[in-house]
């Protein structure tokens, strides 16, 4: 039954009793009452999520044309559903890593090789499983693929449509998707971990607009809720710098989406840039870059569970050039990378899977001997 205290758009209606334990004003943020439209939208999720999967948690395509098709070649991945056994190569898959850039993509397989302690077999090393298609980049660490996604909302959009029946035909049980990016901070310095809470586009609208047969087709941009604070909660106090939840602004362009003044054209001024920062902000914008709406509504439309995750190169409030040096980026770029490595370590050791005894394809014995062995061959080079 619902009670008589103040009603609050948007939220579930406070229950019988509840009055009881609030004092008249405050009501507003009443505790009880914020936790029941949490638990309700995190529900709604949970089952949106479900009924678009199998029984057994595999993906469902939501294409009916797919599996008339005698193959599905995954052409910018230069993978095929008739050439290679894709249930053989991805099948253990459970976490998919992208960010812009291939560099930083092999750098992540690296570093998750190590901890996760994933061995490769003596005398290999990482590949490059889509180098043929020279569009993306794909590494496989045991459960993790780490792939590049280049700039943008199309060049994620065509990656994530393929990646997506990449899962479907590998028969992936609850994959997990997570960008890792860069992005520009809104009231925040450069170096800030920033966990989108949701998406939204250059006129704050929570969805993407897709144009199919001439007609617009919009598909929400959600992000999993409760991957959200998992991962909020996965920040350490020690870390020295701040991580931060809040909304994500997706735009098509770096410079006059973004609202620069550097680009090669712009037709507004200094005040009218501040207007909109200060407004986008207001509304709960922290950080601004240009796939996460795609990503939050394609892993959603797929009912795949999903977090950005990325660190700012600077604060929009304070200027437009990304003006850190380059060291200092490289080492901003590992902090998003940590957060993920950290969660992806937590869910294999929680399953009883993580190897601490070494990775890579060399098994050290002794680190010492290793040690002289190696600078004894490199005498001889
Ligand atoms: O660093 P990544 O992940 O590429 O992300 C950001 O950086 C690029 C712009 O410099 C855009 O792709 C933007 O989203
Ligand atoms: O300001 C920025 C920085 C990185 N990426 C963006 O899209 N914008």
């Amino acid at each position: 039954m619902p009670c008589d205290c103040v009603a609050v758009e948007g939220r579930a209606p406070h229950q019988n009793g509840c009055k009881k334990s609030v004092n008249g004003a405050a009501a507003a943020s009443h505790q009880p009452h914020r936790k029941t439209y949490d638990e309700e939208a995190e529900g709604a999720e949970e089952r949106h999520v479900n009924d678009l999967r199998y029984p057994d948690g595999s993906v469902r395509l939501r294409n009916p044309h797919i599996e008339l098709m005698d193959q599905d070649i995954l052409y910018h991945l230069a993978l095929g559903s008739g050439s290679h056994d894709l249930v053989e190569m991805f099948g253990d898959v459970k976490f998919v890593c992208m960010g812009g850039t291939p560099k930083r993509m092999e750098q992540f397989a690296h570093t998750i090789m190590a901890e996760i302690g994933h061995k490769l077999p003596c005398g290999t090393t990482l590949q490059d499983i889509s180098q043929f298609s020279y569009r993306y980049s794909m590494y496989k660490v045991g459960p993790v693929l780490s792939v590049s996604h280049g700039m943008g909302i199309p060049s994620v959009g065509i990656l994530l449509h393929e990646l997506i029946k990449l899962m479907y035909h590998a028969r992936v049980r609850e994959p997990v998707f997570f960008r890792i990016g860069t992005c520009g901070g809104v009231g925040y310095e450069g170096g800030t971990v920033v966990i989108s809470e949701e998406a939204v586009d250059g006129s704050l609208k929570n969805a993407l607009d897709v144009n199919v047969l001439g007609n617009t087709i919009s598909r929400p941009a959600k992000l999993d809720k409760r991957l959200v604070r998992e991962l909020r909660g996965l920040a350490d106090p020690e870390d020295p710098y701040d991580t931060v939840t809040g909304k994500t602004m997706c735009t098509y362009d770096f410079y006059e989406g973004q609202g620069r003044l550097d680009g090669a054209f712009c037709e507004f001024n200094e005040s009218d840039k501040m207007e909109y920062l200060e407004r986008i902000h207001k509304a709960g914008v922290v950080n601004i870059e240009m796939e996460s709406l795609a990503f939050a509504a394609l892993t959603h439309h797929a009912g795949i569970k999903a977090a950005v995750v990325c660190v700012t190169l600077l604060d929009r409030l304070k200027g437009d050039q990304v003006l850190a040096p380059k060291e200092v980026l490289d080492e901003w770029q590992q902090r998003p990378t940590k957060l993920v490595c950290r969660y992806i370590k937590r869910y294999l050791q929680m399953k009883g899977r993580l190897s601490l005894d070494g990775h890579g394809s060399i098994a050290v014995k002794s680190p010492r001997r290793f040690k002289l062995v190696q600078q004894e061959s490199e005498t001889y080079d």
